[in-house]
C-alpha cells in the first residue's frame, strides 16, 4: 500500500463564509498526520450545512484516487441544519455500523451529551467515509477512537491482505516521530501534497464561470467566448445565385440554340424582368439569377454559335439538358433567416468571424475576461532589457508568460518584480491587485527563507489557500489562493519559479481555470495522445512527471515521441521544441516501444 490519503470536508455555513473559524478542520489534519506520518491529505473543503453541496462534495472526494478515508467535521448533530449523515447516507454504497458504533460507544463513555451525536459511516467506491462532530476537540477525540483500526479498513477495502506489513510500518513510523526532534514537523510543509486532478476539481469548486459580457469589434474577437447565440439577420445567400460562370436558363427549354438576351455579372443588380422561353441570359458565378430562370448551365456544356457586330456572345448551342435547380444556390440555402448560426459559449476562430462578417454583424457580446497581471519575485531578477551583473539573472519568466497567454489570446499585464522581503512581495502584489483580479506569480513559493509568497497571501491579504503542494514533476510547489481585495474576489495561482515549471504549471492550471472562468465550451483539457516512446526513458522522482516531448509520426503513422534531453526545471531549453507533455508515474524506467499519454499542446505537423 502506498500513502493512505485523507481528505477533510467541513461543514460549516459559517465557517464557509469565514474560514479561519474552521478550527476542527485544522486540528484534525495535524491529527491526522502525527497518527500517520506517512499519509498525505489529499482533498480539503469547506461547505454549507446544504444538502446538496454536502452530497456534491462528498462525491467529488469519493472519485477514484482522491481520497481513502474522507473526514466529515460537523452537522451531525440534532439541528435543524445538520444534515451531513443523510448527504452521507445518500452516497454511500455500504454502511459501516461498527464505525458508527464505535464512535457513540466510547464518546458515551466520556459525556451523556454524545447521545445526542448521529454520526454515518460507511464506503463509496473506495474510500472510506466518517462523520466526525464539528467541535475541534470531538473531532479530534472521536478521530483517536478509530484511528487504531482505519489503516486495516483501507488495506482490506484495497484487497491488500499483507496489511501486518503495513501496521508495522506504521508503528515504526510512529515511533520515529516520537524520537525525533520537533524540528522535523516544523520542517514539513503544511499543505497536503494534492493529486493533479484533486488540484483541478478544487479549482472548479472554488472558482464561477464569468457571467458578465462586453460588446467587442469582431475583429476582435478571436479566442474569445461568444456570450450570446447569434441568429442570422438575413438568409445566405439573400438572392438565388449562380454557382458556375455559364448561362441562365429555363430547364423546360431543354437542349437546342438560343439567343442571348443580356448578361449580369456578380454584384449585378437581379434583372427583374421574367426570362422568357428560348431566351438565355449569360451568368458569372455569384450573380444574381434573373426571374424566370431555374437552371444554370456552365459554360463547359455549350458551344458559341455567333456573335454580334459588336463581338458580343450572341448565339450559343445548349449541348446538355438541364435540371431544376442546377448549379443555382437557392435563397437562405447556406444559413436560414433568423436560424441560430453561431452559438452561446463557443470559442470563436477566423472562421466565426467570417460568418460574422457575411451576416453584417461588426460587434459581438463575448464573455469578460479577467485582468490578469503578472509578477515575478526574486532578489536575483534584473529586466533582460538592461545589462546583467554577477550574481543576478534576467527575469524570463515574466515575458515568457505573457507570451504563452498571448499566444491562447490572454492579454495580461507585467506588474514588476518583486523583492524577496515581505513588504516588496505585499507592496507589489497590492499594486497588482488594484487593476487585476487574476494574478499569476513566479517564484517564492517553495521552502526557502526567501520564499514569502504564501506567508504575505494569508497573513496580509487574508487569501484562503486551496493548495500549496501538487504531486507533480515540474510543479510541486504551485499554489491557487483566492482572496477579497477592497471588496472584489480575486484568483491567485503563485507557480514556481523554475522556468519549465512556471511554463508547464500555466499550460496545466493557469490556461484550464481561463478557459473555465470564460465556460468555453470547447475546451475539455487539453488533447491527449496515446504515443510510443522511441527511447526508453528513466524517472527519478517519486511524484508523476510532465516529460517535454516531441510528438511526430513514424513511417507507419504511428505516434511516436522522445524527450527533449535532460529534464532539470531550470532548463528551459528542454521546452522550447515540445508540443507534448508525456505524462509518466514516477520513480520508474520506461522502455522504448511502451505507449503512454501525452498532452498535445502544440501542433503534430
Ligand atoms: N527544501 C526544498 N527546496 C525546494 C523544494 C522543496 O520541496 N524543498 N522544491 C523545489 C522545487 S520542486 C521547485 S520547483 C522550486 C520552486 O521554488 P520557488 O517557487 O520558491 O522559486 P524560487 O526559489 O524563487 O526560484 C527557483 C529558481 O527559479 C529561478 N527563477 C525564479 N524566478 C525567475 C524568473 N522570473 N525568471 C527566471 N528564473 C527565475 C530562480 O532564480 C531559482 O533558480 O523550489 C525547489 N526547492
Ligand atoms: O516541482 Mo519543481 O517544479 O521540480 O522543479
Ligand atoms: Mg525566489
Amino acid at each position: 500500500m502506498g500513502d493512505v490519503k485523507f481528505g477533510i470536508l467541513t461543514v460549516s455555513t459559517s465557517c464557509h463564509e469565514n474560514p479561519a473559524k474552521d478550527l476542527a478542520g485544522p486540528k484534525l489534519a495535524t491529527a491526522t498526520a502525527e497518527a500517520f506520518p506517512s499519509s498525505r491529505i489529499t482533498f480539503k473543503m469547506i461547505v454549507t450545512d446544504s444538502f446538496p453541496e454536502i452530497v456534491n462534495a462528498l462525491k467529488l472526494a469519493t472519485q477514484p484516487n482522491v481520497c481513502d478515508v474522507l473526514f466529515t467535521v460537523g452537522g451531525t448533530g440534532f439541528a435543524p441544519s445538520d444534515v451531513t449523515p443523510e448527504a452521507t447516507r445518500a452516497v454511500i454504497e455500504k454502511e459501516a455500523t461498527g464505525l458508527s458504533c464505535a464512535l457513540i460507544a466510547k464518546s458515551l463513555a466520556i459525556t451523556d451529551m454524545a447521545m445526542l451525536s448521529r454520526p454515518a459511516c460507511g464506503i463509496k467506491n473506495r474510500t472510506i467515509i466518517v462523520n466526525f462532530p464539528g467541535s475541534a476537540k470531538a473531532a479530534v477525540e472521536c478521530f483517536g477512537f478509530i484511528k487504531t483500526s482505519i489503516l486495516h479498513a483501507v488495506a482490506l477495502l484495497n484487497e491488500q491482505t499483507d496489511n501486518v506489513k503495513w501496521e508495522h510500518q506504521r508503528i515504526q513510523q510512529e515511533s520515529k516521530v516520537k524520537l525525533g526532534s520537533g524540528g522535523f514537523l516544523k520542517r514539513k510543509s503544511p499543505f497536503p501534497m494534492l493529486e493533479v486532478d484533486t488540484a483541478l476539481d478544487l479549482i472548479r469548486h472554488q472558482v464561477a464561470p464569468i457571467e458578465e459580457s462586453e460588446e467587442i469589434a469582431i475583429e476582435n474577437a478571436a479566442t474569445r467566448i461568444l456570450a450570446e447565440d447569434i441568429k442570422a439577420p438575413h438568409p445566405i445567400p439573400s438572392f438565388p445565385a449562380s454557382i458556375k460562370d455559364g448561362y441562365a436558363v429555363r430547364q423546360s427549354d431543354g437542349m437546342g440554340r438560343r439567343r442571348i438576351r443580356a448578361a449580369v455579372a456578380a454584384g449585378d443588380v437581379p434583372d427583374s424582368e421574367e426570362l422568357q422561353p428560348g431566351e438565355i441570359i449569360r451568368i458569372s458565378t455569384g450573380a444574381p439569377v434573373p426571374a424566370g430562370a431555374d437552371a444554370v448551365v456552365q459554360v463547359e456544356d455549350t458551344q458559341l454559335l455567333e456573335t454580334s457586330e459588336t463581338g458580343d456572345e450572341d448565339l450559343v448551342e445548349i449541348l446538355v439538358a438541364p435540371k431544376i435547380g442546377q448549379d443555382i444556390r437557392p435563397i437562405g440555402s447556406d444559413i436560414q433567416a433568423q436560424s441560430v448560426v453561431l452559438k452561446q459559449h463557443a470559442s470563436i476562430t477566423p472562421a466565426y468571424i467570417g460568418v460574422l462578417a457575411m451576416l453584417g454583424i461588426s460587434r459581438v457580446k463575448v464573455i469578460k475576461r479577467p485582468a490578469i497581471g503578472i509578477i515575478s519575485t526574486g532578489n536575483e531578477l534584473v529586466s533582460f532589457k538592461g545589462p546583467l551583473k554577477p550574481g543576478l539573472i534576467y527575469d524570463s519568466n515574466k515575458v515568457m508568460l505573457l507570451t504563452l497567454l498571448k499566444s491562447f489570446g490572454y492579454i495580461a499585464d507585467d506588474c514588476g518584480i518583486a523583492k524577496d522581503t515581505p513588504n516588496s512581495s505585499k507592496s507589489i502584489l497590492e499594486n497588482a491587485l488594484k487593476a487585476h483580479n487574476f494574478i499569476i506569480s513566479t517564484g517564492g513559493v517553495s521552502m526557502g527563507e526567501f520564499d514569502f509568497l504564501k506567508q504575505v497571501l494569508v497573513e496580509d491579504f487574508g487569501a484562503q489557500v486551496h493548495f500549496g503542494r501538487v504531486n507533480m514533476k515540474p510543479g510541486k510547489p504551485t499554489v491557487f489562493a483566492t482572496l477579497n481585495f477592497e471588496g472584489k474576489s480575486k484568483i491567485v495561482f503563485a507557480l514556481p519559479g523554475n522556468p519549465v515549471s512556471c511554463f508547464v504549471t500555466t499550460l496545466l492550471f493557469v490556461l484550464p481555470t481561463l478557459k473555465y472562468l470564460e465556460n468555453d465550451q470547447q475546451f475539455i483539457g487539453w488533447p491527449t495522445v496515446d504515443a510510443i516512446l522511441e527511447e526508453g526513458i528513466r524517472s527519478s522522482d517519486a511524484r508523476p512527471e510532465y516529460v517535454r516531448v516531441i510528438v511526430s509520426r513514424n513511417e507507419q503513422n504511428t505516434l511516436i515521441c522522445k524527450s527533449t534531453g535532460k529534464q532539470i526545471s531550470s532548463r528551459l531549453t528542454s521546452t522550447v521544441d515540445a508540443n507534448g507533455l508525456l505524462l509518466l508515474p514516477g520513480r520508474a524506467a520506461f522502455e522504448a516501444g511502451e505507449s503512454h499519454p501525452v498532452y498535445l499542446f502544440g501542433s503534430i505537423f
